[in-house]
C-alpha cells in the first residue's frame, strides 16, 4: 500500500445517548485533527489522526477529504479502498449511504452516490472510451453473497493476470460511453446503458442507486443488544473503471472498493448467542485478519502480508496491496457509555496511522500553532511510562538497554504522535523483537566466520606440526650423522683401514 489515510469521525449523540448522559461526550476537541479522549476507567489520551470529522461534520467534508483523492486515482488506472469501521450504531452506513441511498438530499448524500456522481461526470466529459463496472457483494459468515442477485450466495474469488482479483461470476452493472462497445453487450444490460446513456445526470444515478437499493434491502441484517437492525455482514461496492481503447493499448483500469464493515464490537457485548455468536465470531476473526494485513503492508513487513487469512482480505488484496491508496473512516459513538468500544476503535486506526506516520517512511510536516507545545516532563513521563509497560513483558536488562539507547539518541517520546501506550509498547516491543533477531543473524555470521577461520588455523596449524616434526626428524638425523662422523674422527686411520672407512 502506497498511501494510508486514517481518519475519524463522531457522530452526534443519538437520543437514548442524551436521556441516559445528558451532553456528556467522550472527547474535548483540540483542533481539527487531534482530541484528548475521556474514558473513566483510564487516564486521559491524547489522539491524532490526519483528520477528525467531529459531530457538526457535513458528508461532504468527508467526502472531499477522504474520497477525491482515491476516485481521482481510479481513474489513473491506481486501485483504492475506503473502509468505514467502528461498533453497531456508531454511523458507518450513514457516511457510506446517507439516511437512505435513494431518498435523501443533496447534504445527506454518501460515500457511494458521490462516487457515481463524480464517475459520471468523468464518463460524460472525457472524449475516450470508459467503461464502469459497478457489483456488491457482502461477505456474511466468510460467504461471498451477490447483493444483486440472491440466488449467487457462495461466489469464488479468482485471481487472473489481466483483471487481477476478481470475484467470479458477480452480478455487474456496466456503464459505458461508447456506442461501439455497446454492441458487444447483453441485451438486458444494454437495455440498463441506452437507458443511461439518455438520461440526465440526476436520473442516470438514481437509476443505477435503485440497483444498489435492491442491493442494500438484501443485506443480512441482525438484531443485537447493540442496535434493532444490525448489519451483520460486510458489505462491499465494486466499481471497476475503465478508461482508453485496447485497440491502442493505451487502457487504464483501476478499481474503488467501498467497504461497509460489520459492527467491531466484542462479542460479549452483542449479548449473541447460537447463530447471531456465531456471526459476531465471525465477524472479529475477518476485522483482525484486516488489522493483521494493513500491519504488515505497513510496517514494511510485505514478503508475506496474509491476505488469504479471510474473504475481506483477500478481495481486498489489489486494493490494498501494491501501487494502491486507501482511507480507513473509523466511526465513534461520542457517548461516554460507549467509550470501551470507541477506545478499540481508535487504537485500530491508532496502529495504522502511527506507522504511517513514522519519521522514516514520509517526513511529515508538523504545524506548531496547532499543536501543544511539549515540556520535557511529559517526554521524560511519557517514556517512562512506555518502560514500565515493557518491563511487564521484556527482560529487565533489555528494557534497561533501551532506556540507555533512548536517551544516547535522544528519542523522544510525543504525546501527540504517541497516541496509545499499548500501541506504543507493541511498536517498541516488535522494534525490540526484530532487532533483536537482526543481532542474532548477524551473531550467526560472526560465528560461521569464526568458526572457518578457526577451521582453517586448525589446518594450517596441523601441516605446521607435520613440518615441525619432519624438521625434528632431520635434525634428529644429522645430528647422528655429526655424532658418528665425529666419533671416526678419534679412531686412527691405520685401524679403520682395513674396515674400509679410510679410503687406502
Ligand atoms: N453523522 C451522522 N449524522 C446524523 N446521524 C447519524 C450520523 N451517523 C450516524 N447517524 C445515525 O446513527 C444511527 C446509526 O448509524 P449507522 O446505521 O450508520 O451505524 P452503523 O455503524 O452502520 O451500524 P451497523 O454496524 O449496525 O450497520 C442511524 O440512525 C444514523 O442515521
Amino acid at each position: 500500500m502506497s498511501n494510508v489515510t486514517v481518519c475519524v469521525r463522531f457522530r452526534p449523540l443519538s437520543h437514548k445517548e442524551r436521556k441516559a448522559n445528558g451532553d456528556n461526550v467522550c472527547f474535548r476537541k483540540l483542533d481539527s485533527e487531534s482530541f484528548v479522549f475521556k474514558y473513566e476507567r483510564e487516564e486521559d489520551v491524547i489522539f491524532s489522526f490526519d483528520k477528525v470529522f467531529y459531530e457538526d461534520a457535513q458528508q461532504s467534508d468527508v467526502y472531499d477529504f477522504l474520497a477525491v483523492p482515491i476516485v481521482s486515482d481510479a481513474i489513473n488506472g491506481i486501485n483504492g479502498t475506503i473502509i468505514t469501521y467502528g461498533q453497531t450504531g456508531a454511523g458507518k452506513t450513514y457516511s457510506m449511504e446517507g439516511p437512505s441511498i435513494l431518498h435523501c438530499n443533496e447534504q445527506k448524500t454518501g460515500l457511494v452516490q458521490r462516487v457515481v456522481d463524480e464517475l459520471f461526470v468523468c464518463l460524460r466529459s472525457s472524449a475516450s472510451t470508459w467503461t464502469v463496472k459497478l457489483s456488491m457483494v457482502e461477505i456474511y459468515l466468510e460467504k461471498v453473497r451477490d447483493l444483486l442477485d440472491l440466488s449467487k450466495d457462495n461466489l469464488q474469488i479468482k485471481e487472473s493476470k489481466t483483471q487481477g482479483i476478481y470475484i467470479s461470476g458477480s452480478t455487474e452493472i456496466s456503464i459505458v460511453n461508447s456506442s461501439d462497445a455497446l454492441e458487444n453487450l447483453s441485451v438486458s444490460v444494454l437495455e440498463f446503458y441506452s437507458e443511461c446513456l439518455s438520461l440526465c445526470r440526476y436520473e442516470f444515478i438514481f437509476a443505477c442507486l435503485s440497483k444498489l437499493q435492491q442491493g442494500i434491502a438484501n443485506r443480512a441484517v441482525g438484531e443485537t443488544q447493540m442496535n434493532l437492525a444490525s448489519s451483520r455482514s460486510h458489505c462491499l461496492y465494486i466499481f471497476s473503471v475503465q478508461h482508453g481503447s485496447t485497440s491502442d493499448e493505451r487502457v487504464k483500469a483501476g478499481k474503488i472498493i467501498l467497504v461497509d464493515l460489520a459492527g467491531s464490537e466484542k462479542v460479549e457485548k452483542t449479548g449473541a448467542e447460537g447463530r447471531v455468536l456465531d456471526e459476531a465470531k465471525t465477524i472479529n476473526k475477518s476485522l483482525s485478519a484486516l488489522g493483521n494485513v494493513i500491519n504488515a503492508l505497513t510496517t514494511g513487513k510485505q514478503n508475506h502480508v496474509p491476505f488469504r487469512d479471510s474473504k475481506l482480505t483477500r478481495i481486498l488484496q489489489d486494493a490494498l496491496g501494491g501501487n494502491s491508496r486507501a482511507a480507513l473512516l473509523c466511526c465513534c459513538s461520542p457517548s461516554p457509555s460507549n467509550a470501551p468500544e470507541s477506545l478499540s476503535t481508535l487504537r485500530f486506526g491508532t496502529r495504522t496511522k502511527l506507522i504511517k506516520a513514522s519519521p522514516k517512511s514520509i517526513p511529515e510536516v508538523v504545524d506548531n500553532a496547532k499543536k501543544p507545545i511539549l515540556g520535557t516532563h511529559d517526554q521524560d513521563d511519557l517514556r517512562d511510562r512506555i518502560l514500565n509497560k515493557l518491563r511487564l513483558s521484556l527482560k529487565e536488562e533489555d528494557v534497561d538497554l533501551l532506556e540507555e539507547l533512548f536517551l544516547q539518541e535522544g528519542i523522544i517520546f510525543d504525546p501527540n504522535s504517541i497516541t496509545d501506550i499499548d500501541s506504543a509498547c507493541q511498536d517498541t516491543a516488535s522494534e525490540e523483537i526484530s532487532l533483536l533477531m537482526q543481532a542474532v543473524e548477524e551473531l550467526k555470521g560472526t560465528v560461521e566466520e569464526l568458526a572457518d577461520e578457526n577451521q582453517k588455523l586448525r589446518r594450517e596449524l596441523e601441516v605446521a606440526r607435520e613440518i615441525a616434526a619432519q624438521a625434528q626428524l632431520a635434525a634428529a638425523a644429522g645430528a647422528a650423522a655429526a655424532r658418528s662422523r665425529t666419533l671416526l674422527d678419534f679412531v686412527p686411520a691405520p685401524l679403520l683401514r682395513p674396515f674400509g672407512f679410510v679410503p687406502d
